[in-house]
């Protein structure tokens, strides 16, 4: 079987103070796909990625990136991995281009191999490859923290939080390079908070949750365990209640003629909640439904752990 391109078993994070941020975390990241990690604050994501970049010491488990054990061959494994970090740190009188030639230099990556101005290009820095890293907005920045991942061309990126607080059109600008990437050959880790670009990018989703795996499956496998449906009605006079049935598994008003209704599809029709209505005595003059999405799945799960 070919190697994965992480592979974790038993991870685990007690920080001094006790805490323990990760509690045996076990799973593979198969080669060349787009995975994602997702999780509630605090979950322990960023600590597993610090460990497998060598910035936070685990206290149990292995982990090996691209077949290097991080404690047996931690030169190999860190060039065998990219990390664009949560946080946005640079020295401020450095311009990009400069960034990028210093890290690439840190990676003994040879003068004739460095790619600057092709990173640049990628991330949309061309036109400042020569401006001081301090008047870059917030987004330019973090574009360039991906750039300065790429130096050495590692075979695994990861990208922690990639897009918070970058603009919808930049957002997307960096996940159709991120797409690219992966098109190319690169495997690609990211968390986001945003449960729609995860549903839309990943081929698979990890979900972590006080320190321990609740899910490791295909998108659409995890998305098919939503067995939550919403159907939203209005009504043709105003309620003070909502109408109560037992095939509903959660009602709210949501204006006066308005309610909305949770009901398990493998259970129960929407046929059965329209009936349920008409026996309240309500006449329904509009009714609509959506399907469960990743955030149903997520929340359903990360509430039971
Ligand atoms: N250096 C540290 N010392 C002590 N506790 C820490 C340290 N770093 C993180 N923690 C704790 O470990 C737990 C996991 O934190 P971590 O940053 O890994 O979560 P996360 O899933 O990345 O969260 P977020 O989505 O908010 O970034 C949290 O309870 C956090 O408070």
């Amino acid at each position: 079987m070919e190697q994965a391109a992480i592979s974790i078993r038993q991870l685990e994070k007690t920080y001094q103070g006790g805490k323990r941020a990760l509690d045996g975390v076990s799973f593979d990241v198969p080669r060349g796909q787009i995975f994602g990690l997702l999780g509630p604050n605090g979950a322990g994501k960023s600590t597993l990625i610090n460990i497998l970049a060598g910035l936070v010491n685990k206290t149990g488990g292995t982990a090996s990136i691209w077949g290097f054990d991080i404690d047996e061959h931690p030169r190999n494994a860190k060039v065998s991995i990219g990390i664009v970090p949560q946080e946005i740190l640079f020295d401020p009188f450095f311009t990009p281009a400069e960034t990028l030639e210093i890290y690439a230099g840190l990676y003994g990556v040879p003068k004739a191999q460095r790619r600057t101005q092709e990173l640049l290009r990628a991330v949309h820095l061309a036109d400042k490859a020569n401006a001081f890293a301090r008047t870059l907005s917030g987004g330019m920045k973090r574009r360039l923290l991906v750039a300065k991942a790429l130096v050495h061309t590692p075979p695994v990126l990861v990208l922690d939080e990639p897009t918070a607080g970058v603009d919808l059109e930049l957002r997307q600008q960096l996940w159709a390079y991120v797409r690219e990437l992966n098109r190319q050959g690169t495997t690609v880790v990211l968390t986001t908070h945003y449960l729609e670009e995860a549903q839309e990018l990943c081929d698979r989703i990890a979900i972590i949750n006080n320190g321990r795996l609740i899910a490791n499956e295909p998108t659409a496998a995890l998305l098919a365990k939503a067995t939550e449906k919403v159907v939203e009605v209005t009504v043709d006079r105003d309620l003070a209640a909502p109408p109560e049935a037992r095939c509903f598994e959660k009602v709210e008003l949501k204006g006066p003629r308005t309610i909305v209704i949770s009901y398990d599809k493998t259970r129960v029709h929407a046929g059965d909640v329209l009936t349920a209505l008409a026996d309240a005595g309500l006449s329904v003059v509009d009714v609509s439904t959506r399907e469960a999405d990743l955030e149903d799945v997520f929340l359903s799960l990360t509430r039971r752990g």
